[in-house]
């Protein structure tokens, strides 16, 4: 899924994703600095210069709202009309008298046409400037008609319907070709499924003074190398140095276990072990260098170097309660996934102590109920409920520490819907974590990489890798997140332009 393209400064916070509430406080807070039209000018211009570029002069017309959404479309109108193109305005809604959307409704002089779904229709060229990605409650279904007759659409800042601080679709909104936002992507950009709807994403710089970002400390971030740096290596690293991941080995599914250790070994553990029990002989038949230990697991956890352990991938309910306790109860960093997460939704205060859990969207609802409303704020609540790492793996997978930190990911593949692959993901953030990385981070960024090597897999197999395929592509993905945040740092100590 291809990221938003920013074209501003991004000295403050470059991988934000900007909630509503916090786009409203820097808006109040540069009302203080610039006069109350000049950001309004500014974003409409940006995407009237947006639309100049990508398109040919033809018939437009700019559906407006009443609040400043609608404000903006009134100076993209102008804009356009005076570069020659046929405008028209069709206004939802008058703006407040008073307003600066209203100062700019009075500037535009061109031709009012009914908000109606003829009207659009035939125009060549709609420009959604109805409501923005402060939406919180649904938009009726006769405004939503008449967008959806439109033949194409560019969206100002969200496509009306779409709600910026979640992607939920609050009524009916429709397809845009493209979507130009203002200082920051909004959650809504990268969240399906309102992310589906907008096209191409544009992020505009309007000239935000850099003083309306005071006090402002961006909760949802996207996942982005520079947002986490790898762990290096160097000349001096050795195998305990660089970490250790161990696994518990179920006796019945070995093959999730191995697709686990294999993810870490190629992400950068110094050593895999897997404490396979009766379960040893099919273990070895496998790779050579990982090391299979068939003593009592109170036995192996007297080794204080193992302290990374992944419990869940491969196990059956039975084995993971037979198991999960003791490394709890030894205060290992533990990532659960697949058995751990059946066996701990029976009763959530199982999994208490654990570092992260990984789960898909079915396996979070069997374990924190139905998600109604935003992914995000579920994914939160859940962090926040067992005091945990939460991953919520799915095409856009939403990454959710429970002292507040948000990511979203959206450096994913199709390739990586497969059985297996994230078994490899458990082991690549295992790996991570291993060699000390923040708990979050290492999710973070394991769930990059991950994307990253389910990317070149899906290019080096035809589309369909296996999730066998999805552990050599790990090494390059390291040097290319390496190489990506380190590029991220210089442009983000120089203010260079993305
Ligand atoms: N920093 C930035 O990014 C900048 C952002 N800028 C722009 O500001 C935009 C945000 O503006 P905004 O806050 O005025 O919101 P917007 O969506 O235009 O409309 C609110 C109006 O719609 C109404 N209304 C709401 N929902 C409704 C519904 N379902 N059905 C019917 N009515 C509904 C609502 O009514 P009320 O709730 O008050 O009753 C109110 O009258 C943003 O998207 C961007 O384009 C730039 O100008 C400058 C810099
Ligand atoms: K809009």
């Amino acid at each position: 899924m291809p990221s938003p393209e920013i074209s501003s400064p991004v000295s403050r916070h470059p991988f934000a994703l900007l909630l509503p509430e916090e786009s409203d406080r820097m808006d109040h807070a540069a009302a203080a600095i610039l006069p109350s039209t000049r950001l309004m000018e500014n974003a409409g211009w940006a995407v009237a210069r947006v639309i100049r570029n990508r398109f040919s002069p033809r018939r437009v017309t700019v559906a407006c709202g009443p609040g400043n959404n609608g404000g903006d479309g009134y100076v993209v109108a102008r804009n356009l009309a005076r570069w020659g193109w046929s405008v028209r305005v069709a206004a939802l809604a008058a703006p407040k008298p008073g307003t600066p959307a209203a100062e700019m409704a009075a500037c535009w002089t061109g031709l009012m046409v009914p908000f109606t779904a003829e009207e659009l229709a035939g125009a060549d060229l709609v420009v959604d400037a109805v409501f923005g990605s402060g939406l919180k409650r649904p938009v009726a279904d006769d405004v939503a008609a008449v967008l959806a007759a439109a033949r194409e659409v560019v969206a100002i800042d969200m496509p009306s319907g779409v709600a910026g601080a979640s992607g939920e679709i609050l009524g009916k909104a429709r397809d845009c070709t493209l979507t130009v936002t203002f200082v920051r992507p909004r959650p809504g950009h990268v969240l399906q499924p309102g992310s589906d709807l907008c096209g191409e994403v544009i992020c505009a710089d309007i000239g935000m003074p850099d003083a309306a970002w005071d006090g402002i400390t961006p909760v949802v971030q996207h996942n982005k190398p520079g947002l986490w740096s790898l762990p290096v290596s160097g000349d001096g690293d050795y195998k305990y140095r660089r970490g250790v991941v161990s696994l518990c080995g179920g006796a019945e599914m070995p093959g999730a276990t191995r697709l686990s250790a294999r993810g870490a070994r190629r992400s950068g553990a110094g050593l895999v072990r897997i404490s396979a029990g009766e379960g040893a002989p099919a273990y070895r038949l496998g790779d050579p260098g990982l090391i299979v230990d068939d003593a009592p697991l109170s036995e192996l956890l007297e080794d204080a170097r193992r302290k990374v352990w992944i419990c869940g991938p491969g196990l059956t309910e039975d084995e993971v309660a037979a198991t999960l306790p003791q490394l709890l109860k030894a205060d290992r960093i533990v990532l659960a996934d697949a058995g751990a997460l059946a066996w701990g939704a029976q009763d959530l205060s199982r999994l208490k102590g654990v570092a992260a859990v990984t789960p898909h969207i079915g396996e979070f609802r069997k374990l924190f109920g139905p998600v109604e409303g935003s992914r995000l704020d579920a994914a939160l609540a859940a962090a926040k409920r067992i005091n945990a790492v939460v991953v919520m793996k799915g095409p856009d997978t939403i990454i959710a520490a429970p002292d507040g930190r948000l990511a979203i990911n959206t450096h994913a593949s199709s390739a990586l819907a497969t059985a297996g692959s994230g078994d490899t993901l458990t082991g690549v953030i295992a790996a991570l974590l291993a060699a000390g990385m923040d708990v979050w981070e290492g999710c973070c960024a394991g769930v990059w990489l991950h994307g990253e090597a389910g990317i070149e897999a899906g290019k080096a197999h035809g589309g369909w890798p296996l999730a066998e395929d999805l552990d050599l592509p790990l090494g390059p993905a390291r040097a290319t997140a390496t190489r990506l945040a380190r590029e991220a740092g210089d442009k983000k100590a120089t203010g260079s332009l993305l």
